[in-house]
């Protein structure tokens, strides 16, 4: 998104003419375990245009939460690499944040307006009155103004997940980071959710790299979607899922049953995922 704010980039993208803010080369991962190396993952190469959302898709354990993670630089890769705006990551940095899944990824002692601010301060991206200026901002991207007082006890699972996502946006990073952040949220508020953030991502030009284990998710959110698989799991396809602007619109059915056919499932599991 870089230094764009929620002014930025408020003119559609040329997607034709969009770089890459982010660049996998060869990227293979594993964990140190006491039989030895385990290779959670094997030569995966993809990139994400600026301003899009690519998908991690993939079944459970092949590796996607393995890749965000190096990308947001808290795993060392055992061979490639990763680069953000042509700067090659070698560990956690301003330039990317995460949101996570889990709803307790708020600091529980302060308040939303503060948990959003906070970052801000912290990192030295802003004075505390600038902070406060710019969390107020992103409170209102995410129609949080009313919850600004609030403590993160007193929010329901969606609006604690808006809080994260206000906040991860808030940095501006070049790469926003999101590991199935509606995952544990109801069918309704996850829909609801997925829209706004496909609105946000628009009016505000992020980059983003989103894990999913839903196919209609993914067909939903995502531009470009990664297919992994295989053990350790490298990339089977990468799906277009651009004409997809409406979950129940017969271009996310024929998206769907694309992906569905390269993980090699019945196209009736989109339907229901
Ligand atoms: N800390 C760890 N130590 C050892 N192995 C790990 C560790 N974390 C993950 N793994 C292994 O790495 C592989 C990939 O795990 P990862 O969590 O990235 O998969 P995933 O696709 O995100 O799964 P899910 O969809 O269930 O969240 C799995 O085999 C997992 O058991």
């Amino acid at each position: 998104m870089e230094q764009s704010g929620v002014h930025a980039a408020e003119a559609p993208i040329d997607h034709s003419r969009a770089t890459p803010m982010l660049d996998v080369v060869g990227l293979s991962l594993g964990y140190k375990t006491p039989a030895g190396m385990s290779v959670a993952v094997r030569d995966v190469s993809f990139s994400v245009r600026r301003g899009e959302t690519a998908i991690l898709l993939g079944p459970s354990g092949c590796g996607k939460s393995t890749i965000l993670k190096s990308v947001a630089g808290f795993i060392k890769p055992l061979q490639g690499a990763v680069t953000v705006a042509n700067r090659k990551v070698d560990k956690p940095g301003p330039d990317r944040a995460v949101v996570f899944q889990e709803f307790d990824q708020l600091f529980p002692w302060r308040t939303v307006l503060d948990n959003v601010a906070y970052p801000l301060r912290a990192t030295g991206k802003a004075t505390r009155a600038e902070a406060q200026d710019r969390a107020n901002l992103w409170l209102g991207v995410m129609r949080l103004e009313a919850a600004a007082h609030k403590f993160p006890h007193q929010l329901s699972g969606g609006m604690k997940q808006r809080v994260a996502i206000a906040r991860a946006l808030a940095l501006e990073p070049a790469v926003l980071l999101m590991d199935e952040p509606f995952g544990a949220l109801d069918p309704q508020t996850r829909l609801r959710l997925q829209l706004e953030v496909i609105e946000v991502v628009k009016r505000t030009a992020a980059t983003v790299l989103f894990v999913t284990h839903s196919i209609a998710e993914a067909a939903l959110v995502g531009h470009d979607i990664i297919i992994l698989d295989g053990s350790p799991s490298s990339v089977a396809s990468i799906v277009d899922a651009r004409s997809v602007c409406d979950p129940a619109s017969q271009e996310a059915l024929e998206v769907g049953r694309q992906v569905a056919q390269s993980m090699g499932q019945e196209a009736s599991h989109v339907i229901g995922d």
